[in-house]
Order: structure tokens, then sequence, then C-alpha cells
């Protein structure tokens, strides 16, 4: 079977429990990822929960962001595909509650690695991080390996 990638328009969550886009993870970031033009998009409001410094947003939220977009480039490549390496610089601190559009794209495949780069900018297009991963394709085995006793957190299986 040939895999067909999607159109342009929303894409699924990873899974329900999702720290970056699971609807039902009530300490998630609850983010809707587009594909457009072949980025993916997300725009996104950080809030009180996610503060590093007074009104300014942690930068490990961001990276958890991120990382989440990152994460729909399996998407892109009709398989899934887990975080090697990420890298981000912080270009301008990103007040809690303003709105920040993040942009991903996958710059090259070699094998299974996937090299992708981000951006996000604020309300205005100014910019307030960029990023870098490396992303490895990985098969569904992946996903099933050890698991503590108590796995009723990971009942809810939506993609994996
Ligand atoms: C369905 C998707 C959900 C997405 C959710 C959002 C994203 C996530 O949170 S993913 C979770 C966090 N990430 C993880 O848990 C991954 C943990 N790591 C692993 O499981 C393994 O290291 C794994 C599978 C990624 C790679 O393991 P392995 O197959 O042994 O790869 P490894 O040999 O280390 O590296 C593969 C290649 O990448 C290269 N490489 C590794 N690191 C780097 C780097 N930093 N820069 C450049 N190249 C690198 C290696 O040299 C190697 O190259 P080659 O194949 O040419 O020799």
């Amino acid at each position: 079977m040939t895999w067909e990638p999607p159109h342009d328009g929303p894409l699924p969550q990873h899974h329900h429990n999702c720290l970056g886009c699971g609807d039902r993870n009530p300490h998630g970031h609850h983010l809707q990822v587009r594909l457009e033009g072949g980025a993916l998009h997300a725009r996104h409001t950080f809030d009180e929960r996610h503060a590093g410094a007074p009104g300014i947003t942690h930068g490990g939220a961001i990276a958890t962001v991120l990382d989440d977009v990152f994460g729909f480039a399996g998407y892109l490549i009709g398989q899934p595909a887990v975080t090697r390496s990420l890298s981000i610089d912080y270009d301008r601190p990103v007040p809690v509650g303003a709105i920040c559009d993040i942009t991903a794209r996958l710059e090259r495949r070699e094998d299974r690695k996937l090299f992708l780069t981000a951006e996000g900018v604020d309300a205005s297009g100014a910019r307030l991080f960029t990023a870098r991963a490396l992303f490895l394709v990985v098969d569904l085995q992946h996903f099933h390996g050890p698991r503590p006793p108590d796995s009723s957190a990971r009942s809810s299986r939506t993609l994996l």
C-alpha cells in the first residue's frame, strides 16, 4: 500500500493522554496541529501553569510543545518517529497569555533520520524561539516495551 500524505487541515492527536496534544490529559497543552502547505502549524497560548519567572513562559514548557509539534512529522511520512535530539534557541521571553504561532518543517530525510526545524513567532511576527530536532523513525514495537505494573495511565490509544 502506498502512503498518501494528509491534506491540509487538522491532524489527529498522538493519543488522548499525550502531554502535548491529548484532549484528555488535564496537565496537557491540548495542542491542535495543522498541516498547511507541507508545514506543521500550531497556535498556542501558554498560561499561568506554564510560567517560570513571573509572567514569562518556562523554557521547559516551550520545549514540551516544540517536541510534540515535531512529533507530528510522523504524519508526513506515515510512520511514527521519536525524538533523538532537540535543540532550542530562546530569542525572546514568551509572555504568559500571549499568542504564539509555531511552524515546523521536515527539512530532509536520510533513511530513518528526520531532520526538522521550527520557529515560534508572536502576534506581530517577532521571532520568539527557533529549534532543530532529529527524530528517528521507529516501528510500533518501540511503543510496546517494558511497562510499569500499573499501566492504567496508558489505557487510551488513539494512535499508538
Ligand atoms: C508517535 C509519536 C509521538 C511523538 C510524541 C512527541 C515526541 C516525543 O516525546 S518522543 C519521546 C522522547 N524520545 C524518546 O523516548 C526516544 C528515546 N530514544 C530511543 O528510543 C532511541 O535512542 C532511538 C529509537 C531514538 C534511536 O535508537 P537507535 O536506533 O539505537 O539509534 P542510534 O543508533 O542512537 O542513532 C541512529 C542514527 O542517528 C544518528 N544520531 C544520533 N544522535 C544524533 C545527533 N544528535 N545528531 C546527528 N545524528 C545523530 C546516529 O549516528 C545514527 O546514525 P547512522 O544510522 O547513520 O549510524
